[in-house]
């Protein structure tokens, strides 16, 4: 029997990870088949490793990120994992880690098979740091780029931690996104690689050009050496240095992708879809059409940008900083409001209660604007609540009114009307915090003038997976 061609997909999520296992189907409508899916949540959040980034600093345990890795390989059906030919990886773009060329990890051989363990790493900072003030951000130099910089970007981090604390910089001689940091570990890469996905989402990088504002960030005294090398997504960054979970040595590795693009990758099956990808944040998705190129001076107040996507091609997202991440605030202030009044309870059983509770309250007059994080073109909206009533306290009124007003805050960036004119004919749903969430589900079918189906809860995973399968499938054509 011919050997089966099983794609591994990997999606290194702010909240969770996610791992996915896809194989060529000919004979099914979608051309493939998950032959297996694991997530496990990181639970990475960590203290900034710089007292000067104060409360509103954002980081993650890089050791905690790849633990959350190592349990989804291991869950996964090991006689599947040994028929591997390929593993594409995704994850939470914007964000920063640093490490020290060749002392990145160490691979331990004691197990059941070999496995990289974090050693001269620094803290994931994530997109959704918030230590550039609108202050700092308008210190710094003009970047030749169509998208804005903002806070969490990987450049502005950067600049940041150029002035707060150089010596930290000096520590490390290698930066990427924490999926970047994978993909080399996993090669053994000496260099860390980027493709031009997340090289956009760091700020200073030229998407027509496919190059970084070298000269702009060196005249800035910016680290430029830190600057991952580009390559282009959906190409192979390298092959894996060992075996790894029953995975054969030399297996190839993809140049590791965002994971929008991942989830637009697995869930659009015509150009007239729309994405809406609801995990820690929001993102509404469409195509460009191809030959289209984004304005190269950004319109800060701006709500809707242009991602590259894949061949030079951009998707329009509306991209909200307040998704899944604000019912796990609330879920959060509820359980610490219980430990003070003495009561333990369970985070996981707050969410299926509440989302049971809003099940039962099929409307509600409170008004909740979402956004505790505020928007990177509305930085200064924070969350509010109006129309409050005593009737209408209970925790489904809330949940209701906190599900919907995740819905209407992305339609106030892009009218759904809006899509129509471009030509939108369905809505695809994605990410973990809709596949869980009837009532968030509910808001949503409500809200768009489409038909909305839902994707699986593994959809970057998958994506990611996808781009390798079809690297493969044209490397047999051609
Ligand atoms: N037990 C649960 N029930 C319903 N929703 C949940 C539960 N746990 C987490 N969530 C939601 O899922 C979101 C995270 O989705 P996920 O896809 O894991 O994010 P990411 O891809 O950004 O890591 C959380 O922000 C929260 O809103
Ligand atoms: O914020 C934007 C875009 O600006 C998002 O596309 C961003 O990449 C993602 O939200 C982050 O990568 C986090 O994704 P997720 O962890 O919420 O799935």
């Amino acid at each position: 029997m011919a050997a089966r061609s099983v794609i591994l997909g990997i999606d290194l999520g702010t909240t969770s990870v996610k791992a996915a296992l896809v194989e060529s189907a000919p004979g099914d409508p979608s051309g493939f088949v998950v032959l297996a899916s694991c997530a496990r949540a990181a639970r990475a959040e960590a203290a900034a490793q710089s007292a000067a980034a104060g409360p509103q600093g954002r980081e993650q345990d890089v050791s905690r990120i790849i633990q959350a890795l190592n349990e989804c390989l291991a869950a996964l059906p090991q006689q599947l994992l040994q028929e591997v030919c390929g593993i594409g990886v995704s994850g939470q773009m914007h964000g920063v880690m640093f490490w020290k060329t060749g002392q990145g990890c160490e691979w331990t051989e004691g197990g059941v098979s070999p496995v990289f363990e974090p050693r001269a790493v620094s803290h994931l900072v994530t997109w959704q740091d918030g230590r550039c003030s609108s202050e700092f951000l308008a210190s710094l130099p003009q970047p030749e780029s169509h998208l804005n910089v903002a806070s969490g970007f990987g450049c502005a981090t950067i600049f940041w931690l150029l002035k707060n604390s150089p010596e930290f910089l000096k520590s490390y001689d290698a930066a990427g996104t924490i999926h970047d940091f994978v993909v080399a570990m996993l090669c053994g890469l000496p260099r860390s690689l980027m493709c031009d996905q997340n090289a956009a989402s760091w700020g200073y990088f030229n998407t027509q050009g496919q190059s970084w504002n070298s000269e702009i960030l060196r005249t800035s005294g910016f680290p430029v050496h830190l600057l991952p090398d580009i390559a282009e997504a959906g190409s192979v960054a390298g092959r894996t240095s060992r075996a790894w979970f029953g995975i054969p040595k030399g297996t190839q590795v993809g140049v590791a992708l965002g994971d929008l693009q991942a989830s637009v990758y697995s869930c659009m099956a015509r150009r007239t879809d729309a994405v809406l990808n609801i995990s820690t944040s929001v993102q509404l998705a469409t195509s460009m059409p191809p030959g289209f190129r984004p304005a190269q001076t950004p319109d800060p107040a701006a709500p809707v940008t242009y991602f590259p996507y894949f061949d030079r091609t951009y998707l329009a997202v509306a991209a909200s900083l307040n998704g899944g991440n604000v019912l796990a605030t609330f879920v959060h202030m509820l359980v610490q409001w219980m430990a003070d009044l003495g009561l333990e309870v369970e985070e996981s059983t707050v969410y299926s209660r509440m989302i049971q509770a809003a099940a039962q309250q099929r409307d509600t007059c409170l008004a909740i604007t979402p956004t505790v994080l505020g928007e990177r073109h509305l930085p200064d909206q924070l969350a509010s609540v109006t129309r409050i009533s005593s009737s209408e306290l209970s925790l489904g009124h809330v949940t209701r009114a906190m599900c919907r007003g995740i819905v209407q805050n992305l339609h106030s960036m892009l009218p759904f009307q809006q899509l129509k004119e471009w030509g939108v004919e369905q809505v695809i749903g994605s990410g973990s915090a809709l596949s869980r969430n009837e009532v968030l589900k509910q808001e949503v079918q409500r809200a768009f003038p489409f038909p909305v189906s839902f994707g699986q809860d593994v959809d970057a995973a998958v994506g990611a997976a996808l781009v390798m399968l079809q690297r493969n499938l044209n490397q047999r054509e051609s």
